[in-house]
């Protein structure tokens, strides 16, 4: 059977980046991606802005919902301070052992631990099966409208602290409606919108920060 696209980008990057150079990783996918064949990384521009909020968070525990690839796990992991770790969970088994791939050849392997499952039953169990007590920072960008119903999960879980950092990808494209309503105008959510592009095209898009404000 021909390969899948995650399988390509992961070619690409297995035979073009260097081994332990996450700068490379992410220069090889936003290459492959911009000019072979699109998929759904949060890619460069909107990557700044990521690069920016996770700095900002400086967290010692984060978590990704939708791993996909694992481009934006690399791009959060290679902030992260010594002893700060990132959990991503992906609930596609084909793109596990992909992004598990791209991951290792960033040299990142042990800040990111992959959750395999769907975020709403993973969620619950974090703080008994992952000995986690609260997040500090969120990346959220997975099925869109599961954005709103995941991160109600996250504060009936007690894993949202005062402070603690969300933020979403594709407010704009495709568009995460009900997450906007459930942090903007909520007495519980300070919201900051940064408009950008879709990646790799010129369509709009944008990121939505939403600090918990306990
Ligand atoms: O649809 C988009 N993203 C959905 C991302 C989905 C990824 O998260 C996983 N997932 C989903 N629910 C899950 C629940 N639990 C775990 N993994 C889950 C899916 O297996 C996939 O790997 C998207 C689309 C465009 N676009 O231009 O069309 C642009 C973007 O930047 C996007 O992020
Ligand atoms: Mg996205």
């Amino acid at each position: 059977m021909d390969q899948s696209k995650e399988q390509r980008i992961l070619n690409s990057v297995s035979y073009n980046a260097i081994k332990g150079d996450p700068e490379s990783v992410l220069a090889c996918i936003d290459k492959y991606c911009s000019q072979n064949e699109w998929a759904m990384n949060v890619g460069d521009e909107k990557g700044l802005i990521l690069d920016k909020i996770v700095k900002e968070a400086d967290p010692t525990v984060a978590l990704e919902l939708g791993t996909y690839c694992g481009y934006s796990a690399v791009r959060i992991a290679r902030l992260l301070k010594p002893n700060a770790r990132l959990f991503s969970i992906e609930f596609n088994a084909e793109f596990v052992p992909i992004a598990k791939e791209i991951i290792e050849i960033a040299g990142l392997q042990d800040k990111v631990t992959i959750l395999e499952g769907h975020a709403q039953d993973i969620i619950p169990r974090l703080k008994t099966q992952y000995n986690m007590d609260t997040l500090d920072f969120v990346f959220l960008d997975h099925w869109k409208d599961r954005y709103a119903p995941d991160t109600i999960l996250l504060e009936e879980c007690g894993l949202l602290r005062k402070g603690s950092i969300l933020l979403a990808d594709n407010i704009i494209f495709p568009g995460a409606p009900d997450f906007l309503k459930h942090v903007r105008n909520n007495i519980h959510y300070e919201c900051t919108h940064y408009p950008s592009h879709l990646e790799y095209m010129k369509a709009p898009d944008a990121m939505e920060k939403a600090v918990y404000l306990g």
